[in-house]
């Protein structure tokens, strides 16, 4: 919250009316707008097909919005393409290695992309590698790891960069329990340093505990938003008892014309 309030006016993302799509007759975000602050962890939530990825492309750049604007670090990608790319790390939900580079070379190569200073690289690669549990294949082939164990090593990627804006697509698939464990409080660390997070995910309650605040996107609508706990009291789930999980039913059934909230 400090974060937030010492940088109310530096968002590291500024999604704002935000329409976009594959095609300009049938877009698939209507007017979405998205704030996220450095030192933050927002979640991303919404049923298949709701929208998340596509919001994720537009913010990486790799769609061009119908209308509406996206700024990452202060920047719309015309203004400053540099800063902008240099600004965001991405790790998509399927890993993507580089055959023939070693666990280690992927992330001494991130280092230098970013021109990361070599003794706080190798500092972060060290506590990484401890945090993943990934000491002993720090010198293994992309194609000789577990898919979880590629996944690791996308986020150690991610991670290892501390950008302004760090974006996670459904991290949690494929990690075993102590992975999950060691990601979050890897994330932790990030934010503590000032990095924004925004994360997609399905696994709810994971985002309960540790997002800041929450956007839920259904139909490519923005349905509601808001700390866990005031998501969860928009969508009428205030019992003690009430789960995050309770609450996107009753939001998702609301927004398609079900039971009304409140
Ligand atoms: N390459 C594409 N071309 C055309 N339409 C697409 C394309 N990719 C996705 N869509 C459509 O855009 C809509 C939103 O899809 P998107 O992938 O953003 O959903 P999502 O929320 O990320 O879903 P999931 O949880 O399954 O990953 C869906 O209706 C989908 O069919």
């Amino acid at each position: 919250m400090a974060a937030r309030q010492e940088n109310a006016d530096k968002p590291a993302l500024l999604m704002k009316e935000l329409t976009g799509g594959y095609s300009q007759r049938r877009p698939v975000l209507h007017g979405m707008s998205v704030t996220v602050y450095p030192g933050e962890m927002v979640g991303l939530i919404g049923l298949n097909g709701a929208g998340k990825s596509t919001a994720i492309k537009h913010i990486l750049g790799l769609m061009v919005p119908h209308s509406g604007e996206v700024r990452v670090a202060g920047v719309t990608l015309e203004e400053n393409r540099d800063k902008y790319r240099a600004s965001t790390s991405y790790v998509p939900e399927q890993p993507s290695l580089i055959p023939g580079l070693t666990v280690k070379e992927h992330l001494k190569w991130t280092a230098m992309a970013y021109q990361l200073e070599q003794d706080v690289a190798y500092e972060r690669m060290e506590q990484l590698a401890r945090t993943f549990r990934m000491t002993e294949a720090m010198n293994a082939m992309p194609e000789t790891l577990s898919k979880g164990m590629k996944q690791k090593v996308m986020l150690m990627n991610a991670l290892l960069v501390r950008p302004p804006l760090l974006i996670i697509d459904e991290p949690f698939l494929g990690l075993d329990p102590l992975a999950i464990r060691g990601l979050l409080e890897a994330l932790e660390d990030v934010r503590a340093e000032g990095s924004a997070i925004l994360l997609s995910s399905h696994i709810l309650s994971a985002l309960e505990r540790r997002a800041n605040r929450l956007v839920v996107l259904h139909r490519g609508h923005l349905i509601a938003e808001g700390t866990p706990r005031e998501v969860k009291a928009q969508a009428g789930c205030n019992g003690p008892d009430s789960t995050l999980d309770d609450a996107f039913e009753a939001l998702v059934a609301s927004a398609e014309g079900g039971v009304p909230l409140g």
